[in-house]
């Protein structure tokens, strides 16, 4: 018995070992491409592209389903051809990742360009990514929201903040530099901490004035400069509901793009049940309150499109599952169902 178990763990191990060095050898061929400037210019003739227009992704429908397709070097050259433009805006591409295979995938966005001859060439459409990132598969939706940041930072930062000059990026995109101050730039994220907080039975959704009708999302804030993730969730709640956190645990992190690359630091945060009466800060919240587990599961199942009631008023949805405040959700509700079971 004990040989049968020991020849499965060797197969597992050998699966394992074999993934890791897939993974391994992938992301050092990556880093080799952000560094070397010929073999990335090489690697842009055999690699994939995603295509923007002004920053919003190219996207083609087959029947109800979303598709983000991967164009070769040829299909680029034969739209550019159609424009009458050389094949060195190629080179405005940025490195987003690459396959298991080593197939290197770029961005590239042809913003200068007639939009609607592209669309029509190619048979889609650039979409709104705040739109694309909910109808693509769930797999693309964070390379399409990283291939965006990327693309939107280089058209933030084509000047040196100091000297006021142009900056010159690598092939890759993975940075740009000041020649006159010597200053290398490299893309930016902003530190974001999103907060559940509970009384141990209820948890505590509120409303930004700008959210669709009807939504509710847990606490977010910008972290401060010198402040770590504890400190900003304490601030924050402080901040936005008047009260005092008591302890909190990290869940995990997500990219978003939105207004523009932030790294969202997910955490759940407990306040005592005696001291969690809300004091909203009306600047921030447009409403802030304690929904029961009954109500959460409810709102968990509804469709944006649903919660309008017949005298106008809405009730209660949360944001789709893309969303880390999502998850956040569904591990409460998780951890209130174990603690009543
Ligand atoms: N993926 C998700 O599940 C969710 C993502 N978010 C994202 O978190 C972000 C921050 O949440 P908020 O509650 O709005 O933050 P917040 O509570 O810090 O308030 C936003 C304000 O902070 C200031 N601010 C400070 N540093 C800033 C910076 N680096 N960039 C922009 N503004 C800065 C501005 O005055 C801004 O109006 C939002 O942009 C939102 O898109 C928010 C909720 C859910
Ligand atoms: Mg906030």
């Amino acid at each position: 018995m004990a040989a049968i178990y020991q020849a499965a763990y060797r197969r597992v191990s050998s699966l394992i070992c074999r993934l890791h060095s897939t993974y391994v050898r992938k992301m050092r061929y990556l880093n080799e491409l952000k560094e070397d400037d010929s073999l990335c210019r090489q690697a842009q003739t055999s690699g994939t592209f995603y295509l923007f227009h002004n920053l919003s992704p190219f996207l083609q429908k087959v029947g109800e389903k979303y598709f983000v397709p991967q164009l070769s070097a040829a299909e680029i050259k034969r739209i550019l051809e159609k424009f009458k433009e050389t094949e060195q805006w190629i080179e405005m591409s940025v490195l987003i990742g690459c396959s298991d295979e080593h197939v290197p995938r770029f961005a590239l966005d042809l913003g200068a360009l007639e939009k609607s001859v592209i669309e029509s060439e190619l048979k889609g459409s650039f979409t709104n990514l705040q739109k694309a990132l909910f109808v693509v598969d769930g797999k693309d939706s964070p390379l399409l929201a990283s291939a965006q940041s990327l693309l939107q930072w280089h058209n933030s930062h084509q000047y040196c903040s100091k000297t006021g000059q142009p900056t010159q990026r690598n092939v890759s995109g993975s940075k740009r530099v000041c020649h006159a101050s010597g200053i290398t730039y490299y893309p930016q994220m902003s530190p974001v901490i999103i907060t559940l907080v509970s009384d141990g039975s209820r948890c505590l959704l509120a409303r930004q004035p700008s959210f669709p009708q009807g939504m509710y999302s847990a606490l977010s804030g910008f972290c401060d400069m010198g402040e770590n993730v504890e400190e900003a969730v304490h601030r924050e709640v402080a901040e936005e509901v008047g009260l005092e956190v008591e302890s909190l645990w990290y869940s995990s992190s997500q990219h978003w793009p939105f207004p523009s690359s932030c790294l969202m630091i997910a955490c759940h945060a407990i306040v005592r049940a005696q001291q969690a009466e809300i004091s909203m800060n009306k600047l921030e919240l447009e409403e802030a309150r304690w929904f029961g587990l009954e109500e959460i599961v409810e709102g968990l199942k509804r469709e944006p499109r649903s919660s309008k009631q017949d005298d106008g008023s809405f009730l209660p949805w949360f944001p789709p599952k893309q969303a880390i405040a999502h998850q956040l959700i569904c591990e409460w509700v998780k951890q209130q169902t174990s603690q009543l079971a």
